[in-house]
């Protein structure tokens, strides 16, 4: 977007590669990941300030190690590898990579050159986090070890007459204490970045892409009320006005009232706004289906042919806009990395599409970049606040097969969750929370009966980047208050459980 200051992270596959990005962007500068094999051609194409090489689950000195073209280290660009990074830079620069006997994981002391522009203001001694089993044995030309720990001879490198420097460690996890300071002193002391990306530049640079984008067409917008889609809408509002349609889509998976909810926001707002009934075609596409990608693939499959059909009865539209996000992207498999779960938005779109073209402006935006563009544009703070809600909806929620019986149990359930959570004050500190109907069933008693009913599982969890996230500590009286509401007010659920996993390794939805 706001091209003056760019960096480009050049993916080698890693899990947690995005929070790279992250890291780099929460310092004002804009940055974008690709995949190792298109990097080269989009550093030549960008010319960004620098490079960071991520870590990556193989070895350099595989045959089929992921590898970018040689002369990415002639083209006078600063560069940082990490991880697998440092161990490609170190092994096609002339040094060597071997494998060591044992694997380094976890928390690690080292010691640290305060020289070097890399460790600017920091102490000698310095807390990293290390996952790896290769190591750099022995230095390519020109280099020198700035930071060695107990185990690794070569914890980090530089060459600073060719702006090349490397980490063993991980700066992006949290678990390396001052990770922050050292991507900040690669992007301020050795790129020379100042820091210009703000969400204000965003929003204008994305409305002015829009409107060329767009020209006299029409777009319409899936919108589910949501942070992501409501922030796209006035995006694109901003940017086309009334040459936008809003399709608001009831799949019959919508929490209790929340289609009603979302109509109210938005059919006064000004723009055009259209409530379809879907409940019919998505539970008769659903019934029987119980594997949770298949449940992802037809949803996915549904929503499209439902912007279709809403799309030829207004005629001409040109483009489908959607408020999809960057972890999104990430978790459905772009890059490298293993799919984890197909978002019905991405992984989940049918191949052929009825539209000329996808407009999604938040593509490339963090969640908490996102709420900030939907302050920044004005949108009201419940909206920007609000817990996230997966556009499969309850169909991720409910174990098994989805009836409409098991939708009404799951809907009054969850409801009475939200709302004593809310009673609580903790919907803010809460970052999302939610009942799932398992699939399982148990004896209780109730009154003098014997009972055979489902178990409830709550979930709540904290988080800011809902990549990562640690179950929510719910003080007990509060579970005790919500499970015994359910229990007596909910008919078919006779027993209530707290899922205590943080992901990962476990995900925040249980499909
Ligand atoms: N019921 C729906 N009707 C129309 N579009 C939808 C619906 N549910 C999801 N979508 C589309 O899929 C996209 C991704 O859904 P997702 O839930 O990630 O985002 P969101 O609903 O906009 O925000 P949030 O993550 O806060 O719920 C949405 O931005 C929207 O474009
Ligand atoms: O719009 C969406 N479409 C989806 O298919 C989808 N799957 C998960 N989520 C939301 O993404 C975040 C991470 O969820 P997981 O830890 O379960 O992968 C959580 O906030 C989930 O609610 C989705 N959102
Ligand atoms: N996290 C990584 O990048 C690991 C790199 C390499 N696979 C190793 O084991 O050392
Ligand atoms: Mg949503």
């Amino acid at each position: 977007m706001d091209n003056k200051e760019l960096i480009i992270v050049v993916d080698f596959g890693g899990q947690y590669n995005q929070l790279i990005a992250r890291r780099v962007r929460e310092n004002h500068v804009y940055c974008e990941v690709y995949p190792y094999q298109k990097a080269m051609a989009k550093i030549k194409e960008l010319q960004p300030q620098g490079i960071i090489f991520t870590g990556g689950p193989a070895s350099v000195y595989e045959d089929n190690a992921p590898k970018i073209e040689a002369d990415v280290f002639a083209a006078g660009i600063p560069v940082l590898g990490l991880c697998y990074g440092m161990q490609f830079m170190a092994q096609t620069l002339g040094g060597e990579v071997k494998h060591a006997d044992r694997r380094e994981f976890g928390k690690t002391e080292t010691t640290v050159d305060t020289t070097s522009p890399l460790f600017k203001g920091l102490a000698e001694r310095e807390v990293v986090w290390m996952s790896h089993q290769d190591y750099v044995a022995s230095l390519p030309a020109g280099f020198s070890i700035i930071a060695h720990s107990a185990n690794c001879p070569v914890a980090a490198m530089q060459n600073p007459e060719r702006k090349l420097y490397a980490m063993q460690y991980h700066p992006e996890v949290l678990h390396t204490e001052h990770g922050k300071e050292m991507l900040h002193n690669f992007l301020f002391e050795v790129c020379g970045c100042s820091g210009s990306w703000t969400m204000a530049n965003y929003a204008k640079t994305a409305v002015a892409q829009i409107k060329e984008t767009v020209g006299t067409g029409k777009v319409v917008l899936a919108l589910s009320g949501g942070v992501d889609s409501s922030v796209a809408a006035a995006l694109i509002s901003k940017a086309v006005g009334n040459q936008l349609t809003c399709i608001f889509v009831d799949h019959g998976l919508l929490r209790k009232n929340e289609g009603d909810e979302v109509e109210g926001a938005f059919k006064d707002s000004g723009m055009n706004f259209i409530r379809v009934d879907a409940s019919k075609r998505f539970l008769d596409k659903l019934a029987g289906v119980t594997d949770p990608e298949r449940k992802r693939k037809i949803i996915g499959e549904e929503f499209i042919r439902v912007f279709e059909d809403e799309g030829r009865k207004i005629g001409a539209v040109d483009f489908l806009a959607q408020g999809t996000i960057y972890p999104d992207v990430i978790e459905s498999g772009a890059g490298d990395a293993a799919v984890i779960k197909s978002h019905h938005n991405v992984g989940g779109l049918p191949a052929v599409v009825d539209f000329k073209g996808l407009i999604e402006p938040l593509r490339n935006l963090f969640k908490d970049e996102v709420r900030e563009l939907g302050a920044e544009l004005g949108l009201p703070d419940y909206l920007v606040w609000r817990q996230p809600f997966p556009g499969p909806g309850l169909a991720i929620r409910i174990m098994g097969e989805i009836t409409t019986d098991k939708l009404a149990i799951l809907r009054d359930a969850d409801a009475i969750f939200r709302e004593e959570i809310a009673n609580a004050g903790l919907q803010r500190s809460i970052n999302q929370y939610f009942a799932v109907l398992t699939n399982n069933r148990s004896v209780g008693v109730m009154g003098d009966f014997r009972t055979y009913d489902y178990t409830l599982a709550l979930r709540g969890v904290t988080t800011t980047d809902f990549m990562t996230a640690d179950w929510a500590r719910i003080p007990y009286d509060v579970l005790d208050k919500i499970s015994s509401r359910i229990v007596n007010e909910v008919d078919h659920i006779n027993r209530i459980v707290y899922d205590i996993t943080s992901k990962p390794p476990s995900t925040i939805e249980w499909e």
